[in-house]
């Protein structure tokens, strides 16, 4: 693109990489031809896991890549578009997406997506345990288990000593509800303040800085701030402990992993693990998801005057059954979901389910998108049997988010509809065969 007689096109190209908005475009055949860092940073992809493009284009069409498609397929924009979802880290985002379709001469050429990333905003507005203001407290927590029942004597124990706590574990395992319950619990005078350090910056650790007053400060996944406001943050709590602030923190994974692999600063861990508190993933505690369901149907029973007071039976297999990698938080999001379509309903049955948790649950492909990333330390396939893996997933997927309808999902994929039927029996028959 020139204007006169410059070449826009290199500052076009800077200002797509340098930009705040996630932005991935594809071509008429659905094939990325645009995607930019903060898109990179959005989803969690690591730069060598994009150095090949088609493997991005397998994860992108299991991710959200179906507004995409949707746009390719009608030529209507899909605008502001709410999106949560756990990230390649197994990060929690949540993104407002507008999807766009693109015209050259009055001819479709492919389709632009723009997300911005609303995750900090989102965890400020989206506190469904509060009821009218009032604090969580320990009581307000699921614990069945012995791991959960452990996580809250020893969360006690540290809000009577004040020491400052580490809280350790994946994205919606419940580490902020434990921090609030800590807060409240302890003779920590003032309010709670959390510094969400996704999205965090040197001006806002600053000015926490000069407002602190004693009260208890919440630094939340300490591992996702960038090394020199680590070290800012570790100065600014040196120097409130003097007074009379509280601190707690957390981080998603092991930290001793974390501090080998220089996304944590060792003093800042020293700092914090005067006591840390390990929650187990959902999946290693499944005891909890039924007690949860219970509260969550009472509370939806109070809230909204529904009658709804249980799961079917093959409902529950399907939640005993799956792995929950966004934890609690999936589950509790997975609830407002299916609730939203509830009218008179005493139970929850599959029909309610979201198709996307239907596809997932029940429909499982034998692999998951991971398995097309090439790592260190994982045996390569030969590339036939490769690209036959890869076809097979794409084509089952295609088909899961057409709704098995083998006419849509071949115009989806550019092919005809006797070649789709083709290579799906090709599939059965080799996975008869395996
Ligand atoms: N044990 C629990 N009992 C009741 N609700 C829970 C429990 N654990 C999680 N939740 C629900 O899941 C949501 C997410 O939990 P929380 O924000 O504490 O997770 P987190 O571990 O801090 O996640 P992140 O690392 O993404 O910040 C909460 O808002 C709460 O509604």
């Amino acid at each position: 693109m020139t204007t006169g007689e410059i070449d826009l096109s290199p500052f076009l190209k800077f200002a797509a990489e340098h930009v705040a908005v996630g932005i991935h475009a594809v071509d008429l055949k659905g094939k990325t031809i645009l995607y930019n860092q903060k898109m990179k940073e959005i989803e969690g992809f690591d730069f060598e896991e994009l150095v090949d493009r088609s493997l991005l284009e397998v994860f992108r069409f299991e991710q959200h890549e179906s507004t995409l498609l949707q746009v390719l397929q009608t030529g209507e924009a899909v605008l502001n578009a709410k999106q949560t979802y756990w990230n390649r880290k197994g990060q929690q985002i949540t993104t407002l997406n507008d999807t766009y379709p693109v015209a050259q001469s009055g001819q479709l050429i492919g389709a632009v997506e723009l997300s911005r990333d609303v995750t900090t905003l989102e965890k400020v507005v989206y506190q469904p345990l509060k009821k009218y203001e009032e604090p969580i407290t320990f009581n307000s927590i699921t614990a069945i288990s012995d791991s959960m029942k452990k996580v809250i004597a020893t969360a006690e124990k540290a809000a009577t000593t004040k020491l400052p706590v580490l809280l350790i574990g994946e994205s919606g395992t419940g580490k902020e509800l434990i921090a609030e319950s800590i807060h409240w619990a302890s003779s920590s005078s003032g309010q709670l303040n959390t510094l969400y350090c996704h999205g965090a910056n040197e001006k806002l650790i600053d000015q926490l800085n000069q407002e602190l007053s004693g009260g208890t400060i919440y630094c939340e996944r300490i591992d996702l701030l960038p090394p020199a406001l680590q070290v800012q943050l570790l100065k600014m709590a040196q120097k409130q402990m003097n007074g009379d602030t509280y601190f707690i923190a957390s981080v998603g994974e092991d930290p001793v992993e974390l501090i080998a692999s220089k996304k944590l600063l060792k003093e800042l861990y020293y700092f914090f693990s005067a006591m840390t508190i390990q929650l187990e993933p959902l999946r290693n505690r499944k005891e909890d998801i039924m007690p949860f369901i219970e509260d969550y149907l009472s509370r939806h029973r109070m809230y909204f005057g529904s009658r709804v007071s249980r799961l079917d039976e093959e409902v529950k297999n399907l939640f005993m059954a799956y792995d929950w990698p966004g934890n609690l938080k999936e589950l509790e999001l997975l609830m407002d979901e299916t609730t939203s379509l509830i009218t008179t309903q005493e139970s929850i049955s599959v029909d309610l389910l979201p198709q996307h948790f239907k596809s997932k649950t029940m429909n499982k492909t034998a692999l998951t998108p991971e398995d097309f990333i090439i790592r260190a330390g994982k045996d390569l396939l030969p590339l036939d049997d490769y690209l036959l893996e890869a076809e097979m997933y794409y084509l089952l997927k295609a088909m899961d988010l057409h709704g098995g309808n083998v006419t849509k999902a071949a115009a989806a994929l550019g092919m005809s509809r006797q070649n789709l039927q083709y290579r799906l029996r090709k599939i059965k028959k080799n996975e008869a065969q395996t």
